[in-house]
């Protein structure tokens, strides 16, 4: 997209418009909160970590659109789905929180979502934004979309291209950029769109278009990502169909005009958090830790497999289903581990977890070659520099590709360590280099943990819990 004068002059409107949105409480603390992290003694317990934030997202869009009341059990009380609740209520939803992670949600129905007072402020949250766009493009409104200066940075061509096909007027800032405004268009025009980049976001905001949309709306999806947003319309009682073409390219379909029932959701634990304490056990010498009911969604659990593959030692116990997700508990005991070339076919199933793999490789003995990642660039941080960069500062070798890093390992030596990390307002940054500090002889600091709260509010808690 052009910058041309026109486009300017709307970012310029909407940016003043950001000053007067609503905040929710995930953007009132501006205080920044640096801390090191120093050796650490093993790690020895058991921890339950918090709910999985993309399904939280979708149970709290779905349920606000359902006829009726819903109850979920387990949803992250993180900042970027409280941005999603704060989104919903604004859009007429009757949310409540009755208890730890307990919550109920009163729907106002697809095709009934009103129009928001103020701007959106989604703070930190790509899921949140492009999700919310596709719901917003095919209601009658109008939304305007704010968020932090990390989101802020981060392109929205990529929902804005299919849903202005459907028929959605969409504003943006130069580079298809937050601030920006979504006029919807009811009713929208089905469409049928071959996914150009691997995003389950991108996928989601289409499908939830299509929900008010009359007809049916198909994507086309050539390489699998994470499938929440389709078991869960699937639960709510829309007619949703999968195709998958012998190559594995999936026609996803959803008949329009549909009707939620509401439902009970139980949210299991998010395996993009468990992803840290995995690491964690498996580089800190002498560990043994329990991580209680670990989502294992195959569209999701790359990481798991790519350790294993590397030597750890991850055992499932008690494999189940909650919520219709495949769940188990995981036992990890430290291990020293081997430097692989990791697939990149397996980047969608683990895109969230290169960031804590870039710092197993640092210990690995050997090299670990990693491509097929240019997608990292686009997240709450450039996930390839930032990583790049901070590795090298604590004393890993290392080289930055345009699509991956190369990592070589210590052989299960603790690193250097000894500087401070800039987390760019980048949750899985900060969480990286934390439990880098564990396995380095001077300590690590990060400038600021408080955007851990986004995904993983008791992350430092849960820490120190295996320690003592
Ligand atoms: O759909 C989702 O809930 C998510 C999809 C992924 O993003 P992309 O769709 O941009 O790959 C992931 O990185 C993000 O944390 C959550
Ligand atoms: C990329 C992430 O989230 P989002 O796109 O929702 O900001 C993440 O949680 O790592």
């Amino acid at each position: 997209m052009g910058a041309g004068p026109a486009i300017r002059q709307i970012g310029v409107r909407l940016a003043r418009l950001s000053g007067r949105c609503q905040k929710p409480h995930a953007m009132t603390d501006q205080t920044a909160r640096p801390r090191s992290f120093a050796a650490s003694a093993p790690l020895k317990g058991r921890i339950a970590i918090p709910g999985d934030k993309s399904i939280s997202h979708r149970a709290l869009m779905l349920s606000a659109l359902a006829v009726g009341t819903s109850r979920v059990s387990g949803l992250l009380e993180g900042h970027d789905v409280l941005a999603t609740a704060a989104a919903m209520r604004a859009m007429g939803a009757n949310i409540d929180r009755t208890g730890d992670g307990e919550w109920v949600i009163e729907g106002v129905g697809v095709g009934g979502l009103l129009q928001p007072r103020e701007a959106l402020d989604m703070g930190n949250s790509g899921t949140s934004t492009r999700l919310l766009m596709g719901l917003v493009s095919s209601h009658p409104i109008t939304t305007t979309f704010v968020g932090d200066a990390s989101l802020s940075g981060r392109p929205m061509g990529r929902v804005i291209d299919p849903l202005s096909q459907m028929g959605a007027d969409i504003s943006a800032s130069p580079g298809g950029r937050l601030p920006l405004m979504v006029r919807g268009l009811a009713p929208a025009v089905p469409i049928e769109y071959r996914l150009p980049v691997a995003s389950a976001q991108v996928k989601s905001a289409i499908l939830l278009a299509g929900l008010n949309t009359p007809g049916i709306t198909t994507v086309i999806e050539p390489v699998p990502t994470r499938d929440h947003s389709e078991r869960m319309l699937k639960g709510f009682g829309a007619t949703l169909d999968v195709e998958v073409e012998p190559d594995g390219t999936r026609w996803i379909s959803v008949m329009g005009e549909a009707e939620l029932r509401p439902q009970t959701i139980v949210v299991p634990g998010d395996p993009s958090s468990a992803a840290f304490f995995i690491v964690a056990a498996l580089l800190v010498p002498g560990s043994d830790v329990t991580i209680a009911n670990v989502g294992l969604n195959p569209t999701r659990a790359g990481l798991v497999e790519v350790l294993k593959a590397m030597g750890g030692d991850i055992e499932l116990l008690d494999a189940r289903e909650v919520g219709g997700e495949p769940v188990a508990d995981l036992r990890v005991r430290h291990s020293l581990l081997r430097g692989i070339a990791v697939d990149p076919a397996v980047a969608p199933s683990m895109i969230d977890e290169y960031p804590i793999l870039f710092v197993a490789a640092a210990l690995a003995e050997g090299t670990t070659v990693t491509t097929g990642l240019e997608e990292l660039r686009v997240k709450e941080s450039d996930r390839l520099s930032v990583m790049a960069a901070g590795l090298a500062a604590i004393g890993v070798r290392v080289e930055e590709s345009e699509d991956g890093l190369v990592i070589h390992g210590t052989g299960g030596d603790p690193l250097p360590g000894g500087a401070t990390i800039a987390g760019h307002l980048d949750h899985r940054i900060c969480m990286s280099f934390a439990i880098a500090g564990l396995v380095s002889k001077a300590p690590v600091t990060i400038d600021d943990m408080a955007p851990v709260a986004t995904s993983f509010p008791n992350f430092e808690a849960l820490l120190e819990g295996l320690q003592r």
